[in-house]
This record gives structure tokens, sequence and C-alpha cells, in this order.
């Protein structure tokens, strides 16, 4: 029988409660103390109380907090998309595609959505159990044609890893590309700070380069070569190149030629390149800046590329998908060397495997219905209809924030993020530094206060010195959009008469 001592009997050291913790910010790893995410930053843990302050004050000026920090479409209400579910749900509960339920089934799900469902348990067995480290092969084989019939190039399922999100991807690849504190990557200025704090926690070397938003956020291979030369010089150890493509925060699309010349410039520098592309179907200028993927381009480069080095990430968090809690995504590794691809999986046993119900996403969204199958017409309706209202909202959201005062702000070619250029009065930086923020994380706080819009500071990024932004999503409902842009025109007129110097 257990020994059980009642309370009362237990010595509990006097000490205990003096007795400081075991593990503290003292004596945790510095890597992870010295790691900074801005998009889950001190703003979105403002605005989560302030959400949860609403629930009993109805005093503060609004009715409700927008998350417009992360581009987390479901969280906005955007509706999933039937098909997935349909075959999500089926595979979760496989008792439902058993013969004696057909009939009550086929009144509540289409044919094709049965079908795919049993194939897909066919090679999965159950969404209960582990599956392959790489993840399942049949999964695999249709994420290569997906990259086949994309590119017009040969795809091999076993250069292929699904990832627990995209994220899980990067910071694998990072870790096994990072040798030592030398080892360094060039990252755009502004970037997404998934590439800064996964460095900071491998302890890399971060090289910036800058994205120029005069030119709307272009990149000069120019500025690549400084930026490498200036490293090097300093003895850094560069391995490896960040494209984000479209960009987030900035949401430009690389032209073709830009590509090529990235691709050539990796080659001479002997530079691995990383290209995440996780927004790829989120292009709302497609005749003048169409998606280009980079294993495309490198393929069509011929021969003299042949070993130049490529990891591509993609996700079933972005797109019309919008499938984010549910950790979904691939990594395809192009031209990577046999025995790295052996350590690679090994690292990716060390996990065991991603989630199946993520797996399987990455089937929906790589193998979506085509023209013929049952759900065909409701699954391209409502694609289309999620892009187009994209992609309305982005520009209805950058003409607003165009036509606030001091206000600029590129179009977003792509991604899901507006990230507007502020220009701030000696008043307002002056408020800024005796509240002991960044003059762009004090407007983004004082719009949160006043509207409950919760935005990120540029300072989360990386911005050119003594230059100002935000990041703002576009994902509000559309019916909720006027007074939502409204509510910001309102906020950025009483700030800037309040700070006018
Ligand atoms: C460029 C980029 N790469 C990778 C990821 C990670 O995606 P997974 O969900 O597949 O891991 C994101 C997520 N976007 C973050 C999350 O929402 N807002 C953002 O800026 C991203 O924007």
């Amino acid at each position: 029988k257990p020994l059980c001592f009642p309370r009362s009997c237990r010595h509990v050291s006097t000490s205990a409660s003096t007795k400081t913790k075991v593990l503290t910010t003292e004596t945790m790893h510095p890597l992870v103390r010295q790691v900074e995410y801005a998009v889950r930053g001190a703003l979105p843990i403002r605005a989560e109380a302030l959400s949860k302050q609403l629930l009993s004050d109805k005093s503060l000026g609004f009715d409700r907090v927008v998350f417009c920090n992360i581009g987390n479409p479901q969280q906005l209400n955007q509706k999933p998309i039937t098909f997935f579910r349909q075959v999500a749900s089926l595979c979760e509960n496989p008792e439902l595609l058993k013969p004696e339920n057909r009939q009550t089934l086929l009144k509540l799900y289409p044919d094709d959505a049965i079908a795919r469902a049993e194939l897909l348990l066919k090679h999965i067995g159950s969404v209960g159990a582990y599956s392959h480290s790489k993840g399942i092969h049949h999964i695999r084989e249709n994420v290569a044609k997906f990259i086949e019939e994309r590119d017009g190039y040969p795809a091999d399922p076993e250069n292929i890893f699904l990832t627990q999100g995209a994220s899980a991807g990067v910071h694998t690849v990072v870790q096994i590309l990072t040798q030592n504190y030398k080892s360094g990557f060039l990252i755009p200025i502004p970037q997404y700070p998934l590439y800064s704090a996964t460095l900071s926690l491998v302890d890399a070397t971060q090289v910036p380069y800058y994205l120029n938003e005069s030119t709307n956020w272009g990149l000069d291979v120019k500025d690549l070569k400084k930026a490498v030369d200036g490293a090097r010089d300093n003895g850094v150890d560069m391995r490896a190149l960040v494209i984000i493509n479209p960009g987030n925060p900035t949401g430009q699309c690389l032209t073709e030629q830009n590509m090529r010349e990235i691709i050539e410039f990796c080659h001479n520098e002997r530079l691995v390149l990383l290209a995440d592309e996780v927004y790829q179907t989120n292009i709302y200028k497609p005749q003048t800046r169409p998606f280009h993927s980079f294993k495309q381009v490198l393929c069509s480069m011929g021969g003299d590329y042949k070993d130049q080095e490529l990891f591509s990430f993609h996700s079933i968090s972005k797109g019309m998908v919008g499938e984010c809690g549910r950790r979904g995504g691939y990594l395809e590794c192009v031209n990577i060397d046999e025995k790295v691809m052996d350590q690679l999986y090994k690292i990716a046993s060390v996990s065991l495997c991603p989630n199946v119900q993520g797996q399987i996403l990455v089937d929906l969204m790589t193998n979506p219905p085509t023209s013929g199958d049952s759900s065909y017409p409701q699954y391209r309706e409502e694609i289309d209809s999620i892009y187009q209202s994209l992609k309305r909202r982005s520009s209805k959201l950058a003409d607003c924030f165009n036509s606030l005062e001091g206000m600029t702000c590129n179009d977003a070619e792509g991604a899901m993020y507006l990230f507007p250029k502020l220009t701030l009065s000696e008043k307002a930086i002056e408020a800024a530094k005796a509240n002991a923020m960044a003059p762009d994380t004090f407007y983004c706080m004082s719009m949160l206060e006043a509207t409950g819009v919760c935005v990120i500071p540029g300072s989360g990024f990386g911005q050119q010195p003594n230059t100002f932004h935000f990041r703002s999503t576009f994902l509000p409902e559309e019916h909720l959009f006027d007074s939502f842009c409204g509510g910001l025109r309102k906020f950025h007129g009483e700030f800037m008469a309040k700070y006018k110097d």
C-alpha cells in the first residue's frame, strides 16, 4: 500500500518556501533567454489580457480585440475548406466508413470525400499511429506529383519530409546547417522572426540584407554581395541565404529574373538556398508578379547549377487553406548530399513523426478535388471566394493606410500582411521614450488600447535605422472591414493630433 502521509504529518522543510527554484532565468540556457519572437510578444500578450478583461469590463471603448498580429485566418472566422474537413473527419472516425453506415453516410458526405478517406486510411492505418518519420510515403508521393505539376520538373518523394508546420522544417535545416557560432546566414530585413529566433537558438550568426522599400521591397543581389563580403571580412563562415517569397512582412513577389540572379549568386558564393514559399498561393498580382518556385527556376537554369543546394518550405497554414493549428507542411531537399539526407532522417526520427492529421491536410492541399470530382464545384467556389476576398481586403487596407497622415504603404503582391511606414512627430517619439518603448511599439500599443486592434511594431521584424513601421494582417472579416478601417482612421487622427509638434 503506497505510503501516504496526511498533510499534518508531512515534514515540510521550512526552507522549502525560501529555497530558490532549480530552474530560473539565470540558470536556463542563455540562448533560449535571448530569443525574441515579436509575433507573439508584448503586444499580443497585452491584447490577450484586454480580451479577457472585455468579458467583464465593457468600458474599454471597443467590444472585441482584433488579432491582426498573426496570419491565423481561422482565428478571424475564415471558414475551413469543406472537402478537407470532410476527409479529415472520416479519417478521425473510421467507424463511419463501415459498410453498414454507407447509406446514411452518403446523405452526409460526397462520394469523393469517402473515397479519399478510404484511400488515405489504406496507407495510414490509423491517425493515432506513429507514421514514418519522413511522413507517410503515399502522401509524400502526392506532394512530389504536386511539385512536378507545379514546376514541370521531377521531384523525388524520398527528398521530401512532411513537417510539423514549415517552422519545424526551418528549425531542422538551420540546425543541421549550423556548425558553430561562426556559421553565417543571410536573412532579409524586414524578416519573419522565425529566422532570427531560430538562428539565436542555435547561436548562428545573422547576416542581414536590407530589402528596398522604395522598390516595393526589392532585393538587389549587389546588397547580398556586400553583406557576404562584409561578413567574411569579419571571419563569418557564410553558409546560407534565406529568401521568403512572397515576403513576410513585406508581401513582395520576386521576378523570375531576380530569382535567377539570386541562384547564380548562391552558386558563385557557395551558399545553400533556403526558400520559404509558404505564401505561394497568396498571389494578388498574378499578371505582373506571378509565383515561381525556386525549384522551378533552378531546374530551368540547367546543368551549370545542377549542384546548387536548395531547401524549399511549404505549409498548410497559409494560402486559402489556413489550417494553422493542425501543424502541417513539407520540406523539399534539392541536390542535398546523401549522407546529409540520412542525418536529416535521423533528426526527424528523434521527433518520431509529424502529426498525422497535419500530414492528411498536406495531402489535401497538394492534391485537392479536380474537375469532374463531386466536390470540385464547391471546392473551387470556396477557394476562389477566399482568394478574391483576401485580394480585396489587401487593397482596402493598403488604401486606408495610404490615406492616413504620415503613413505610406506598399501594396501586397502576396502573403497576408501590410507593412506601412510611419512618420512620427518628435512629441510622439518623446512620449515613446517616456514609456520606455520604441516609437513604433508606442504607436501600436496606443492603437491597441484605443481600438482593440493588435498589430506588431516594425522593430519586431527589423527595419532601416530611424524608420518606423508596423505589420498588420488584412484578415478581419470583410463585412467588418469598413468599420475596422474606420476605427484605425479615427485612432490615427487622434494620435497625430495628440502628439502634433
Ligand atoms: C514566412 C513564414 N514561414 C513559416 C511560417 C510558419 O508556418 P507554419 O505554421 O507552417 O509553421 C510562417 C507563419 N507565419 C507567422 C504566423 O502567423 N503570422 C506570421 O507571421 C511564415 O510567415
